[in-house]
């Protein structure tokens, strides 16, 4: 039987989409996945998703990198499967669905989609950098001359010097004299920089106004491939109704030979 698949991108994370709510995606098929995310032998994406069924909810994101292997949340990615089940006439204009950190809501307005991120508690400052989880693990760093910025070199270098095999996202930030938040994110999974990321930007909100260093609300950001923006309540130093708001869109459909 033919696979139809739906290429989306937002703020130019890209991605694979799959409705597999019938089954018989191969979802343990680690290479085939890789082989359909490459850039020059497949359709290319920084990621597959798959739309399944899911008792409590509208549906379920089953998330995985382009190196074919399991992820964990992916915002942007998150904020396409919206898009994409309103495509398919599976949810209006607002849906909640599982991911593997959880429950989420979106809202679609037009071409711009908000995600209801995973509540922050735990943030651990060091000296040049914040680490912590938005369904995702995050190290944030501030630097200077960000546009020029080396982001695979270092990103690649911390992700494995630091956090070793599990690994962790890199994001580099600096704060614009516009109080926009510009950031560069190296994604683990993809291993390079990506043009946005959104579990990434949401962790560069949230570590740059634990440290009292841009407590703008809603926070303005800027990535390689457009711009978000990130808005949360800090209730006794814990971050909740964390909403990542940008657009996303499809891009193109086909199907898989
Ligand atoms: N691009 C994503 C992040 C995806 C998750 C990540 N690469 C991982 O598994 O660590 C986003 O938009 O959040």
């Amino acid at each position: 039987m033919e696979q139809l698949f739906y290429k989306y991108q937002a703020t130019g994370n890209d991605f694979i989409l799959i409705d597999n709510r019938l089954g018989g995606f191969p979802g343990n098929d680690s290479s085939h996945i890789a082989n359909l995310c490459h850039r020059r032998f497949g359709i290319g994406a920084d990621g597959l998703i798959l739309l399944e069924n899911d008792p409590g909810a509208d549906f379920r994101m089953v998330y995985f990198n382009s190196d074919g292997r399991p992820g964990s949340m992916c915002g942007n990615g998150g904020r396409c499967i919206t898009a994409f089940a309103k495509f398919l006439g599976i949810v209006g204009d607002t849906c909640r669905f599982v991911a593997s950190d959880g429950l989420h809501e979106a809202r679609i307005s037009g071409e711009s989609v908000s995600l209801r991120m995973a509540d922050v508690g735990e943030i651990r400052h060091k000296k040049n950098y914040s680490f912590l989880n938005t369904g995702s693990p995050h190290h944030v760093q501030e630097v200077s001359g960000l546009e020029a910025y080396d982001v695979d070199r270092e990103g690649k270098r911390l992700r494995y010097s630091l956090y070793g095999e599990p690994g962790s996202n890199i994001n580099f930030v600096e704060l614009q004299p516009d109080g926009v938040l510009h950031v560069r994110t190296y994604e683990r999974g993809v291993e390079a920089e990506t043009y946005s990321c959104g579990t990434g930007v949401t962790a560069a909100a949230i570590a740059m106004e634990a440290q009292g260093k841009h407590p703008e609300q809603p926070t303005r950001i800027r990535t390689r491939g457009g711009d978000l923006e990130v808005a949360f309540r800090k209730d006794a130093g814990a971050y909740t109704d964390i909403w990542l708001t940008g657009p996303a869109r499809m891009v193109f459909k086909g199907t898989l030979s």
